[in-house]
């Protein structure tokens, strides 16, 4: 076997690398009875209409998670199964709303988090970062608390801010005022949009909200205007395939926008987004994206895709031009 392309992901939630082996086995240490009587059942639930949906069975599985081990050990499996597909520097969202909300205090989450986080370069080779994201379809006020709780993490690990959750009905100009204090604070930001929302959401996500990086930003496509924007500011756009197959953004793999937004000269890259419920981690992502005719997607796109996710990537300039030479590096054929 060929060795896997050197890559960064740029959008993946570690919530949605829970494992229905790892929820089991997190269950039984927490003394939590799962309403799934074993792993294969609970794959078998991973059939989603839309985008809500998966939601439902995501935050509901969350339940698993207690303890500051939990958070550590599901971050150490995610980056042991991403560094197994090449990559090696992974920035990643979490969700502390959606641990809060359960009685889990956001202490718990990012010391456990961080362990894992710190111990990557060693164990994984790994470079990573960690971005907190608010759910949108949360109040502001809910935002504005965890972004103060969070205050102690802001630099390390908490480099930046993000927006998820379900997006119809909830633009990204609700969270104004959240996203003014982070950019006060010194911290990135990024916002889904364009998922399942309408491209006014990307027009706001960027205006609104000085987002640096659009996640998804697929619907882009249906407004001329902010496509022609995104490839003249050279806008990051952290696209995941599969995830918009699963969730029925996209009807079929072989409909995807990515192979048009990439020759149209945006800045996309490919991501998993949520692997354990989607269907891959980013190597099966550019493996799928290869191995789909339609798409003509080869080498040269691939190694476009790689050298993009170092480009839109926040590293310093030293480290991306030692990942960028690694893709150059690379045996293409
Ligand atoms: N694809 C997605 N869109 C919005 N929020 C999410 N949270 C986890 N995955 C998400
Ligand atoms: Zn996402």
């Amino acid at each position: 076997m060929t060795r896997p392309i050197p890559k960064a992901e740029l959008h993946l939630h570690i919530e949605g690398t829970l494992e229905p082996e790892l929820a089991f086995s997190l269950a039984a240490r927490n003394g939590i009875t799962l309403m799934y009587r074993s792993a294969d059942e609970l794959r078998k639930a991973y059939a989603f209409d839309d985008l809500q949906s998966f939601l439902n069975l995501y935050y509901k599985l969350m339940a698993v998670l207690r303890t500051e081990r939990d958070f550590e050990d599901l971050a150490d499996a995610y980056l042991a199964r991403a560094a197994a597909q090449g990559v090696r520097h992974a920035e990643i969202f979490f969700d502390p709303q959606a641990h809060t909300a359960r009685g889990v205090p956001i202490e718990t989450v990012v010391a456990g988090l961080g362990r894992a986080l710190k111990a990557a370069p060693a164990r994984h080779g790994v470079t990573t970062r960690l971005i907190m994201c608010f759910l949108r379809d949360e109040s502001v006020e809910s935002a504005l608390a965890t972004f103060e709780s969070a205050r102690p993490w802001f630099g390390d690990p908490i480099i930046g801010v993000g927006l998820d959750s379900a997006e119809v009905g909830h633009p990204p100009s609700k969270f104004r005022e959240v996203f003014d204090r982070a950019r006060e604070a010194g911290l990135r930001r990024v916002a889904h949009a364009g998922e399942e929302g309408p491209p006014e959401y990307v027009w706001e996500a960027l205006d609104v909200l000085g987002a640096e990086r659009i996640d998804h930003g697929i619907r882009c496509v249906e407004d001329e205007r902010l496509f022609l924007r995104l490839i003249r500011e050279q806008v990051p756009l952290t696209v995941c395939p599969l995830s918009n197959v699963r969730l029925r953004c996209v009807d079929h793999l072989a409909d995807h926008p990515l192979p048009y937004m990439l020759d149209s000269g945006m800045l996309v890259t490919a991501n998993s987004d949520d692997p354990s419920y989607f269907g891959g981690y980013v190597g099966d992502v550019y493996d799928a994206l290869e191995a789909e005719p339609m798409l003509m997607i080869g080498v040269d796109e691939l190694q476009l895709l790689a050298a993009n996710s170092f480009r839109a990537a926040f590293l310093s300039d030293e480290e991306r031009r030692a990942y960028l030479k690694e893709v150059e590096r690379h045996r293409w054929v």
